[in-house]
């Protein structure tokens, strides 16, 4: 939910905007349970669960409302439920601060918004919430949640400690699985979320790659290229990608002549050769040891297409159970190979032709005709274009960021390296997606500085600036 509050604060809807409208839902349903006139309180937390409520207040003229709010003012975490509560107090609202669960004094009200905690609870309820959730349940009053009832989990419907018995919900935008599994009415409201926000990559999908400040080497993924031949820019392009997408350590496994020249020009990736000219089937076994104690495999960049080295590539995917990020040449093999694998295959349009896919130009078409493909293959699919489509079978994610001047050679090394190291830390589909963002960022800021003159590594050294989400 916050990445998609974020993506529709960078499409334009920002986020005290979308509490609005969630407050007014919640004041929609309070004015279907009880008439004018009728007593009502609030019982709201310090997050944006009761800054939802902070604004139903305001819709609620008709009614005799009184807010409790469960700490002091200065605790209201977020700037947007400050700012509601600021604007309560300024109009004399009827509000109160409850800072020890003693104080709590509920009247005997009509109606009971519950907004002390919704998709933020963590844990048992603390003080003064627990209190507060057994002094609601008291009540001969209509219980109406806010989002979820405060201390059950949205997704599960569990609560480990004590949670507010509703009898009505209203949550926002979608449905929350846990919900389903209580025994009280559910009113999903539509808050103005834009489908686009789901859709279409943004800053929010950077959220969970947050960075934990005690993280140590290793933390952030091992990955291995196995690529170079008949081209050796390429595997080194990847691997230098995979570090500047926060991989910690990046090893390349390409032809003797390609290991001699990379090792030269990058002291940052550990470099093995490996005999004659090009990727054959005998050196599988070498490549599968290899790979077994690494995160992620990124395979194919510079590979070439000489038919050992396409049996080689059939020969290691039919073997390798792990996650393995196909690019470039080797992408033609997959369909072909029955494996074990959790691919992420990153072809351009001409590439997923030649495996079978179909494109079109509408990129709206290209959805359903990758989602399909992906179903198809049981493999992620991220088809790059002036809009990536990237899908699992399931759902399908949009990437808009690049720009044509990207089309210079070795930019799809660089995306390759980049899905591979977030694929060591995010679900496949998800390091597809975000792959495919941030490496459009950084060419868009390159672009910025290059014009059509820009070259893969200028794409390369930008990866960072696209992984920063500035809020
Ligand atoms: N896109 C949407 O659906 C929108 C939903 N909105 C509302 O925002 C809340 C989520 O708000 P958030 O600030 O992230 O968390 P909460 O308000 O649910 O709770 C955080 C608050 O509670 C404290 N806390 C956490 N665990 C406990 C506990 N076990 N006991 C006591 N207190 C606890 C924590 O310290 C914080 O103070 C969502 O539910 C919707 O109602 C947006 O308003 C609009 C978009
Ligand atoms: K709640």
């Amino acid at each position: 939910m916050a990445a998609v509050d974020l993506n529709a604060e960078s499409l334009g809807v920002p986020r005290k905007q979308l509490m609005e409208s969630s407050g007014n839902a919640v004041a929609r349903a309070c004015r279907d349970l009880a008439d004018p006139g009728s007593t009502v309180a609030i019982v709201a937390g310090r997050g944006n669960n009761g800054g939802d409520a902070l604004v139903t207040a305001r819709f609620l003229k008709a009614y005799d409302v009184t807010v409790h709010l469960l700490g002091r003012p200065e605790t209201i975490s977020t700037d947007i439920a400050r700012e509601n509560w600021d604007a309560l107090v300024a109009a004399e609202a009827d509000v109160r601060t409850v800072t020890d669960s003693a104080d709590l004094d509920l009247g005997d009200p009509d109606v009971v918004i519950d907004a002390m905690l919704g998709t933020g609870v963590t844990g048992a309820l603390r003080e003064p919430e627990a209190t507060a959730a057994r002094a609601i349940n008291d009540t001969d009053a209509t219980v109406l949640a806010v989002d979820v009832p405060s201390g059950v989990d949205a997704d599960t419907g569990e609560a480990e400690g004590v949670s507010v018995a509703a009898d009505h919900v209203v949550t926002f935008h979608d449905d929350k699985p846990g919900l389903d599994a209580l025994d009280c009415e559910v009113t999903v409201a539509d808050i103005g979320i834009p489908d686009a926000a789901e859709l279409f990559t943004g800053p929010g999908d950077l959220i969970a790659l947050g960075r934990d400040s005690q993280s140590h080497k290793g933390d952030h993924g091992d990955v291995l290229v196995v690529g170079g031949g008949p081209y050796t820019g390429a595997p080194a392009l990847a691997a230098q990608a995979a570090l500047r997408a926060g991989a910690d350590l990046a090893r390349v496994a390409a032809p003797e002549h390609v290991a001699r020249e990379i090792q030269g020009y990058s002291e940052n990736l550990i470099v093995s050769g490996f005999s004659g000219a090009h990727l054959t089937p005998d050196h599988v076994p070498d490549l599968l040891e290899l790979a077994a104690d690494r995160d992620v495999v990124v395979f194919g960049p510079g590979l070439g297409d000489a038919d050992a080295t396409l049996d080689a590539v059939g020969s290691f995917l039919a073997d390798f159970d792990g996650t393995a990020v196909v690019d470039a040449d080797a992408l033609q093999v997959v369909p072909e190979v029955d494996t074990d694998a959790t691919l992420i295959c990153t072809p351009h349009q001409g590439e997923l032709q030649k495996m079978g896919g179909e494109t079109a130009n509408d990129w709206d078409a290209r959805c359903e005709l990758v989602r399909d493909f992906a179903g198809e293959l049981g493999h992620v699919l991220l088809v790059k274009g002036a809009y990536d489509i990237v899908s699992d079978g399931d759902d399908v994610r949009v990437n808009r960021t690049g720009n044509p001047g990207m089309t210079v050679g070795g930019t799809g090394d660089v995306l390759a390296g980049v899905t591979g190291a977030l694929a060591c830390v995010l679900p496949p589909l998800d390091a597809a997606a975000v792959g495919a963002y941030v490496n459009g960022r950084a060419g868009d800021v390159a672009v910025e500085e290059f014009g059509g003159g820009l070259v893969a590594t200028d794409v390369l050294n930008r990866v960072p600036a696209g992984l920063e989400v500035d809020e």
